[in-house]
């Protein structure tokens, strides 16, 4: 080939050129060497040497503070020796080792040599294999640094073209309430809602040990775990410090995302942590244990301050298995622990938006005009509200850019995109794309939407407003309701949906969850219900009751309220403008319906007139009261509040027919 910068011709050298082509210059060195001399070289010697430049060192966690007053800062070795000691207390078979010998950093990196004073693993009973291992520990990874462990080791991990991580959550695209577990203790069987209705199954503390352990010995198993120390609640005074061990990236990510992430100076006093998740998703639960009825099982804890995740990779139960957590603590603390999105207008004025899956809590919280305080998770405090988590989990089924710009424009760098369908080369997101599952989602931090609140706490809501998606389309478009009214709805939890994809389902199906999340209370519904009248009585709050679903017949014949119509209402109630509006009184329900609202055409505002069948409305609307009354039947024994006015005012707040 060429030489001396000459070009070689039919393969025969440099000697006599067929036509009379330029000489290559190369450069004004006559070494006959070919120089680049576009650039200056590197500093490096050798490939290891160029790639230890690239990457410079984390700042140290301890700002060197030295002595301050007359208590001396721990040594950074010291603190980062704690770290692992707890984390590998964490990971501690209760039947073995006193704890794995966990070392930090990727295994595919070099190993560090053993410390002489390792603390690991003066082998309690007996030693296992993974005991003479180490378990290395990716703690609190950036979301770069998750990125390409992701990408590296897990199958259906990709980047889209937004830069968001696109992944698969498995076999489970959604979460297993049936396979929730509750430990039943003295404790427990006397503090918690047992019983028909109850998301609590339960189960005994040995079966827990048996699904902790088998959770555990996978973790310890693998080469590496991740390990996420974080946040849960932005009320100082109320934050949890939670823990979670998991095998995944994808985990990780998901909760670096969702819980609320600390500073250095916060994680450098970390500690030990209040509650610990063991998510050993990929490996089933055993079916001949005590109380499993599926490979999936999700184990709660609450003397022990742990919860096991056997069998399942979706994400979100982590995030709604803590969302429990908080269930139980917070009321303990005479602090209300809400299934809703909230937001504050620019004048401080706060609104919550209960609902259940996909009524609307997320869209209509995340709202251009007005802070987003959270969009799932709260606590109403003495104080205030303030979120529980750090971050926001969209459906993203259908998303539109037009519609939801928000939501879409946090899909970047750094969100999980679950289970959804891209172009194999653009990779680019089909959002209509149903192929793995109706329940695509995004999880990103709440400071990706550009009008957030940060720190993520408000002052007493002014506003309550209770979302149903009602696909049998005779509910109001907005309802104005006494407090007695609020509650009844409350404790009904109420929302009907179509039945998903499959063919032939044209009747939409009535779901009642009491306190619109009845798979996350752990207490009777009434508890919550009380503590909701007692702060809305005291702060002088509005209830609402907006319908999120059908119009001008059932789901088949009528079709969704617009989005924008739906905006316009919840605008009217946040600037007050509703509040003063004229009002009737529906029959049945007995609700109060604004006459106008600003935006949306009046004749909707009244369902009846929607309907051309003006028999088949009333049929439906009997029918709804109907399976109102016979679910509200369960709670009719019990009393809510101090006297019994409250209670005998909830019960007539009913439909009457
Ligand atoms: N009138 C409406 N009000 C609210 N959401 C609507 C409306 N019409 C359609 N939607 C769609 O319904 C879904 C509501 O889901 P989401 O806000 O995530 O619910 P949640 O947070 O309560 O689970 C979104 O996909 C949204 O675009
Ligand atoms: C993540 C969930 O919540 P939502 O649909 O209310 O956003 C869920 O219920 O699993
Ligand atoms: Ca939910
Ligand atoms: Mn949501």
């Amino acid at each position: 080939m060429a030489t001396n910068g000459e070009v070689a011709m039919n393969g025969k050298g440099t000697g006599t050129p067929k036509s009379p082509l330029r000489k290559i210059a190369t450069s004004d060195k006559h070494d006959g060497i070919c120089h680049d001399m576009s650039a200056s070289t590197v500093k490096a010697q050798t490939i290891d040497e160029l790639h230890s430049l690239q990457r410079k060192k984390s700042a140290p966690t301890t700002p060197n503070k030295g002595i301050q007053g007359s208590f001396a800062t721990i040594s950074e070795e010291e603190r980062q020796k704690q770290q692992l000691q707890s984390i590998s207390a964490s990971l501690a078979s209760l039947t073995r080792e006193t704890g794995p010998k966990v070392v930090r950093g990727d295994p595919a990196n070099k190993i560090r040599p053993i410390s002489k004073d390792h603390h690991a693993a003066v082998p309690a009973i007996s030693v296992s294999d993974s005991s003479l291992k180490f378990t290395h520990v990716l703690y609190n990874l950036s979301p770069a640094e998750l990125y390409e462990q992701a990408i590296k080791y897990e199958k259906g991990s990709f980047i889209a073209s937004t830069g968001a991580l696109a992944t698969l959550s498995g076999a489970k695209t959604g979460r297993a309430p049936r396979d929730k577990r509750v430990v039943k203790d003295d404790e427990t069987s006397e503090e918690l809602w047992w019983g028909k209705g109850s998301p609590n199954i339960e189960m005994d503390e040995h079966t827990f040990m048996v699904n902790r352990e088998r959770a555990v010995d996978y973790l310890n198993s693998l080469d590496k775990v991740f390990v996420n120390d974080q946040f849960l609640n932005w009320d100082p005074e109320n934050r949890i410090k939670v823990r979670i061990v998991s095998a995944r990236a994808y985990h990780s990510l998901f909760m670096h995302n969702m819980c609320i992430r600390p500073t250095l100076e916060e994680l450098e006093n970390f500690g030990t942590p209040d509650f610990t998740i063991y998510n050993a998703g990929q490996f089933p639960c055993n079916r001949y244990t005590h109380y499993m009825t599926s490979s999936s099982s999700i184990d709660l804890n609450l003397a022990r301050r742990e919860m096991v995740i056997l069998g399942t990779q979706y994400a979100g139960e982590m995030k709604k298995g803590l969302f429990s957590v908080m269930h139980y603590l917070m009321p303990k603390r005479q602090i209300l622990s809400l299934h809703s999105g909230c937001n504050m207008g620019k004048d401080g004025d706060v609104a919550l938006f209960f609902g259940l899956s996909g009524t609307g809590k997320t869209t209509l919280s995340t709202d251009p005009n007005r802070y987003l305080i959270g969009d799932d998770e709260h606590c109403w405090s003495e104080t205030g509200v303030s979120n529980i988590e750090g971050g926001c989990y969209a459906k993203c089924i259908d998303l539109s850019q037009e519609k939801e710009p928000d939501i879409w424009n946090a899909i970047k760098f750094g969100t999980v995109l679950e289970n959804v369908v891209f172009d194999e080369h653009t990779r680019e997101v089909d959002y209509a794309d149903r192929s793995v599952t109706e329940n695509t989602r995004a999880s990103y931090p709440i400071e990706y939407i550009p009008n957030a609140k940060i720190p993520c706490v408000g002052p007493h809501p002014k506003n309550v407003i209770l979302l149903a998606c009602d696909a049998f389309g005779v509910l109001p478009p907005v309802s104005k309701l006494s407090l007695a009214q609020t509650m009844y709805h409350f404790i009904s939890g109420y929302t009907a949906l179509v039945a998903g994809t499959e063919d032939g389902v044209k009747e939409p199906r009535a779901t009642f969850s009491a306190c619109f999340g009845a798979a996350f209370i752990m207490l009777h519904p009434t508890k919550y219900a009380a503590m909701l009248a007692e702060k809305m009585q005291k702060r002088g709050a509005t209830g609402w009751l907006v319908n999120t679903g059908w119009s001008g017949g059932s789901y088949g014949s009528g079709s969704r309220i617009k989005l924008a119509y739906t905006r316009k209402i919840i605008d009217a109630i946040h600037s007050g403008s509703l509040l003063n509006a004229n009002y009737k009184k529906t029959n049945v329900f007995g609700l109060e319906i604004p006459t106008e609202v600003e935006g949306v055409p009046s004749e909707i505002l009244d369902p009846v007139n929607t309907w051309s069948d003006k028999n088949a409305y009333n049929e439906t609307l009997l029918k709804l009261a109907g399976l109102f009354q016979n679910n509200f039947a369960t709670f009719t024994d019990y009393k809510i509040g101090k006297d019994n006015k409250l209670t005998e005012e909830i019960l007539a707040a009913g439909p009457v027919f």
